[in-house]
Formats: C-alpha cells, structure tokens, sequence
C-alpha cells in the first residue's frame, strides 16, 4: 500500500500563465542590420552611421542608398543612384487621375495611402518578389511620393500640378514641387535634414505594420500602403501635424503655462513629447532643432521660438518628459510654408525608404509574424438549439491560450 502523504507530487503539466506584453513594449522580436536605436547612450545609427552626422553632411539621396545597400554610395553608384531617381518623379496618369479626383477633404494622408496603393494595382509584376524587382519598385516610391504630397498640397489651394525639375536634387525638387520656386538655401537645408532624420527608426508602429504584411509574403505596395495608414496616427507620424494645432490653439507665448496645466489636469497627452524608446530625449531632436532655429532666424511672425520654448521648458518642470522629432519638425515645416495636414505626408515621403528596406529585409529572411493573446471573452457555451447537432473539432485548444 501506498502512504498519499509520502508520496512526492506528480510534477505539473499545466503550462506556464502567459506574459502579456501590451503594446509589445520592451518585447525584442527579430534583429536588423538596418538601424538602431539605443536609449542608453541616446544614439540613433544608420547602418553604423550617426544619424547626426548624415544630417546636413549626406543628402537625402546618399542615405537611402545607404539604408537600402548597407554601405553610402561611392561617385559611380551615387549618380546613378541621383539618375534613377530624377528619372522616376513623374506620375503616371493612373495615379494622377486618381489624385485629382479625390475630395478635397480628405486627409493628404488618405490621398497617399490611396496613390501607394493604385501604383501597387498597376503594378503587372507584382509577383516578382525578387530584391531587385522590390528595390526598383522602392526607388519609384520615393521618387513618386514628393510628386504626390506636393500635388496634393497645391490642389487644395486651387493651383495647377508643377512638373518636377530634372536637374533639381530630390529636396530642392521637392521644394519647387510643392511652392513653385526653389526657397532659400536655410529652408532647403532644414528641409533636407528632417527628411534624412525621419528616414528610418527601426521597430516604430508603421516599419513594425510594414514588416507584419509582409512576413505574410504579400506584396511590397501592399504592406507600404499599411505602413501608411500606421503612421498617420496621432501617437505616431501624425503627431507633427498636431505639434502645430497645439500651437494655434495656444496661440501665443504668454498662454502656454495656462493651457499646459489645463492640459495635464485633464490628462491630455501633449503632442511632440514622450517616446516609448528613448528615456532621456531624442537623439534626433538637437539636430532637427538647429536647423528650426535657422528658419526662425529668417522670420518668426507668430512667436512660434518663444512658445516653443515655453511649452519644452513647461513640460521638463512638470513631467520630466522631453520633446521627440515631431515637436521641432511641426514648426519647421510650418515655416517652410507647408500647410499643417501636409506635414505626416513629408514624414511618409522620407520613411517610405526605411520601410522599403525593412519589408527586402523581412522577405529575404522571413518568419511569419503571429504572436499570441489571452483569452479574456466569455466561458465555453452552446449555441442556443445548436447542441444535439454540435460535433467537437480534434484538437481544438492551444493550451490555455486562445488565438485573437
Ligand atoms: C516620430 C514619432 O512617432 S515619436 C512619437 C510621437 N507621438 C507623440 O508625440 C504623441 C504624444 N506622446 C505619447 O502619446 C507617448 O509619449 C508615446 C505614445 C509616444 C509613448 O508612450 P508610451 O511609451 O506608450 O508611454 P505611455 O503613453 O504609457 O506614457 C507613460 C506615462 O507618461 C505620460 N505621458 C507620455 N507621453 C506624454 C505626453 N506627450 N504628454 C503627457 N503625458 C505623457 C502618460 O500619460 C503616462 O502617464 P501615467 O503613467 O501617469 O498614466
Ligand atoms: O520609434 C518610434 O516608436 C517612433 C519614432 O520615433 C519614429 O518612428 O521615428
């Protein structure tokens, strides 16, 4: 006979309680060789590179180069890098059709969501998931979004599309798209900088979104043109817009003490401030904010230097929490002359090319992405009439963690 009380426990079978993650925050999910952001030493690097000194010392074009092949382009590969480029700016009719006949009202968000994702159904070859068949259809995406933002931009003022300049770098180009004439060498500066900055930010929420869709091999358009609907969000790209209806509604220096505490005592998260990887600032921020201060030395009518400060200084006393790139980037495209709803748009036209190189990455060493969920809905229950007829699937449970 056997004494129970003697007898050791059958060891447990039952399966450990699942972690959840919400947010997937601080959960590493694959690697990269494309960027990385370390909040320890408040570092952002492009494929090794300081993204501080990229900004202002390569142009746009050198640093998707680099984000796409892994090394910046020597004199041979940089021209024809600046050739393809220049060569693919133009529209086709599809595409501005499309543009053209969209509301007015609709988000510049929307209208490139929407020509991403008619490039991608005029696209005959869309099952070529070759590298080179995806980094040609990466390189027409930036050259086209420009075309597209600033189109967008001037038909909501009621001018004519302006045809891009090929003998124009994709900034001034950009620029002269959008305004009709090539600004002063401070704005294309700036310009040139925010663009090379918002490039590429390894796992944010719209490179994330990118590499979901194509881990599942769907096409390259498709999971670009979800990357788009991610960014457009206002805890995401669609905080720069933000930065400035938060300034308006300000309105000037003098009333930023007010409205901040107003604002916290509601617990309204002020756009432009927190991120969820850095902990001790940006690493983009200074660099993005030297260059606001060169288009605030040109002309700052509406006191946007001094409420900027305010509302930096006000959040450091009162939450300790510091700007991210969307709070100098708002005011400098505002005095760049873009229109607020145009600003998520610019961030889409740079980091069109980070995610193009993240979704090459994700296809040339794929692994489906499907995390897990707990089950939190009701118990187990039978269809009302439903039972006699009920027959139970084999297998059915995935140990005590049910799919979402
Ligand atoms: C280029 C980019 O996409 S950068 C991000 C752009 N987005 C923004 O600027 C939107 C404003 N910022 C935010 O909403 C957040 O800081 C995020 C979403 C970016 C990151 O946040 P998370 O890491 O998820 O932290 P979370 O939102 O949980 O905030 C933690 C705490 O700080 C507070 N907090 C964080 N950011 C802010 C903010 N901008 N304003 C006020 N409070 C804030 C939260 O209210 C929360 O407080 P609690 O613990 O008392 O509830
Ligand atoms: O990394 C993030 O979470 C957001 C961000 O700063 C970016 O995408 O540039």
């Amino acid at each position: 006979m056997t004494d129970e009380s003697t007898t050791p426990p059958a060891p447990s079978t039952a399966p450990p309680e699942p972690q959840i993650h919400r947010g997937l925050a601080g959960v590493t999910v694959d690697s990269t060789e494309i960027s990385s952001v370390d909040p320890a030493s408040n570092s952002l690097l492009y494929r090794g590179y300081p993204v501080q000194e990229l900004a202002g010392h390569r142009s746009f074009e050198e640093v998707a180069y680099l984000l796409w092949h892994g090394e910046l382009p020597d004199a041979a590969e940089l021209e024809r890098m600046r050739l393809a480029e220049r060569s693919r700016r133009s529209l086709p009719d599809e595409v501005m059709e499309t543009v053209l006949a969209l509301p007015l009202t609709a988000h510049p968000m929307d209208v490139v969501r929407t020509a991403v994702s008619v490039i991608g159904a005029h696209d005959a070859t869309w099952e070529d998931r070759s590298p080179e068949a995806d980094l040609a259809r990466a390189q027409d995406l930036m050259a086209q979004l420009p075309t597209v933002v600033a189109l967008d931009q001037r038909r909501r003022h009621g001018l004519d599309a302006v045809d891009p300049r090929p003998d124009l770098g994709y900034a001034e180009n950009f620029l002269h798209m959008t305004f009709g004439h090539v600004p002063p060498a401070a704005v294309v500066n700036a310009f040139e900088v925010s663009m090379v900055l918002y490039a590429e930010h390894s796992f944010n929420a719209s490179t994330f979104t990118a590499r979901v869709v194509a881990s599942t091999l769907s096409d390259l358009h498709s999971a670009v043109t979800a990357a788009v609907g991610a960014l457009k969000g206002s805890l995401h790209g669609g905080a720069n817009e933000a930065v400035m209806a938060t300034f308006r509604e300000i309105g000037s220096p003098d009333r930023v003490e007010e409205w901040l505490d107003a604002a916290l005592a509601r617990k309204q998260k002020v756009m432009g401030f927190g991120h969820r990887v850095y902990r001790s600032g940006d690493s983009r921020v200074p660099t993005m904010k030297a260059a606001l201060d060169e288009l605030l030395a040109l002309d700052d009518p509406e006191g946007l230097g001094a409420m900027y400060a305010a509302l930096e200084r006000g959040m450091a006393e009162r939450t300790g929490i510091l700007p991210n790139l969307d709070y100098p980037t708002g005011p400098a495209y505002h005095l760049m002359g873009f229109d607020t709803p145009t600003f998520t748009p610019l961030f889409a036209a740079s980091r069109v090319v980070g995610w193009t190189a993240h979704v090459r990455e994700q296809v040339a060493s794929n692994a489906l992405i499907r995390p897990l969920s707990v089950y939190t809905g009701p118990d187990r229950r039978s269809v009302p009439g439903a039972g006699a007829q009920r027959r139970e699937p084999a297998g059915a449970a995935e140990a005590g963690v049910a799919p979402g």
